[in-house]
């Protein structure tokens, strides 16, 4: 077996998932995902995070080689996420006398999940663990991801062990560290797992990115994903700029349509917005693109476009799923326009505009809404819509 090495003494142990098509059985990873786990071998030896459970057998062998019957002093738990933790009872059940290192929400996650842990080190921050020339320092994340969250910063390699932060979708095909793959391809995955999964937390991730800049950092290696040695102001700069909601000049209409009339009005406002010179306008049918992709390409533009036909007195059930999506998001500063189209009584509009009233959003136009085939005053106010986005964002 290939041993992929940080530094001397300090090993990658990650395994690829091709199998899986839902990250946390909601976002398509078409391209899989990596769990990366890292073993520091000192005069203590010291595992920062686990695996996901169907790889437990492959590393507790890989452990096993590097060790060659040494044993596992401290179990470092910077994120309790099950796809980390998955291979945590196998580690205790082999190494019983290792301690749990972790933070005060860090052990009743581990209670919850798997048992009462028996040997704990209760750290915070700037707590500093010494395990021979390799001394680990901790501060504490909150919700990048989950509430437990912190990181572990090797002082003597410079060494970010950050979690899930950094992280990315996409296996590890050959290259494991980012000077060895090409990043264009990972762009779109990195992206995605950042607004799928840690967007919600946009500002607890700009609160870390501060905490953190004062740690001289060579290297991050995350949980998911390439480990960054060469190129690290290439991912730190796009998560500065996501988590800021610092976007471009574009706009994202989404539109849910049974027989084709909302989505006739969509393509109208399209068209218009590139009469006025948006280059970036990027139309889904919400019944046929996961939200994954469309919550990436909002947090790319700065404009939203969207429509629903009523459906039993609510919008259309997929346009519902995306914008409650979007709503639990927080996600910030993006104008807003709205359109539909009805037969009885509305809902579809009426319920947009709930939504638009819960984002904050600035709606930019009077919502358009049209009974049936599309005429001649709603398809200008269609235009009028469009217009009104384009002096927005071209103001
Ligand atoms: C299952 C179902 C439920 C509907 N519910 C409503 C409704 O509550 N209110 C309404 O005005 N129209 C309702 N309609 C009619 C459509 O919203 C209407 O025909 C609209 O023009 C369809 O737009 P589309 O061409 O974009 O699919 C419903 C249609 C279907 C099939």
């Amino acid at each position: 077996m290939h041993q992929v090495k940080l530094a001397e003494n300090i090993y990658y142990l990650g395994y690829n998932d091709r199998r899986t098509h839902l990250f946390e059985n909601i976002w398509p990873i078409p391209h899989g995902v990596s769990y990366n786990s890292y073993l520091i071998v000192d005069e203590k030896v010291a595992l920062i995070d686990t695996v996901e459970r169907q790889y437990i057998d492959d590393y507790l062998e890989d452990i096993d080689a590097i060790l060659a019957g040494r044993k596992v002093d401290y179990l470092v738990i910077n994120h309790m996420e099950p796809d980390h933790s998955g291979a945590l009872r196998a580690i205790v059940a082999k190494y019983p006398d290792i301690i749990l290192v972790g933070n005060k929400k860090t052990f009743g996650f581990v209670e919850s999940f798997y048992m009462k842990p028996v040997n704990i080190l209760e750290v915070n921050d700037n707590d500093v663990l010494e395990l021979g020339k390799n001394k680990l320092q901790f501060q504490m994340i909150p919700m990048v991801h989950w509430p437990e969250t912190m990181i572990s910063y090797e002082e003597t390699n410079k060494i970010l062990f950050a979690g899930d932060a950094f992280g990315s979708f996409g296996t590890l095909d050959g290259g494991v560290f980012d000077d060895e793959i090409n990043l264009d391809f990972y762009e779109e995955e990195i992206m995605r797992y950042f607004t799928n999964i840690v967007g919600k937390y946009c500002p607890h991730t700009q609160r870390a990115i501060k905490k953190l800049a004062p740690l001289d950092i060579r290297m991050i290696a995350a949980t998911h994903g390439p480990i960054w040695r060469t190129n690290l102001d290439w991912v730190l700069s796009r998560y500065n700029k996501w988590s800021t909601y610092t976007t471009e000049n574009g706009v994202v209409v989404v539109y849910g349509s049974m027989y084709g009339n909302t989505q006739k009005m969509a393509e109208v406002i399209a068209r218009q917005l590139s009469e006025r010179g948006i280059k970036d306008i990027r139309v889904y049918d919400a019944s046929k693109t996961h939200a994954s992709y469309i919550i990436n390409d909002i947090f790319k533009y700065k404009a939203f476009i969207v429509g629903s036909c009523a459906y039993n007195n609510a919008m259309f059930p997929n346009v519902e799923t995306l914008l409650t999506k979007i709503e639990h998001m927080g996600i910030k500063d993006h104008y807003l326009g709205v359109f539909g189209n009805f037969s009885w009584n509305g809902g579809g509009v009426k319920n947009l505009m709930k939504f638009a009233e819960a984002v904050k959003w600035e709606l930019v136009y009077d919502p358009v809404e049209e009974k049936g085939a599309l005429k001649k005053d709603k398809y200008e106010q269609c235009i009028e819509l469009a217009n009104a986005m384009a002096d927005k964002l071209l103001g």
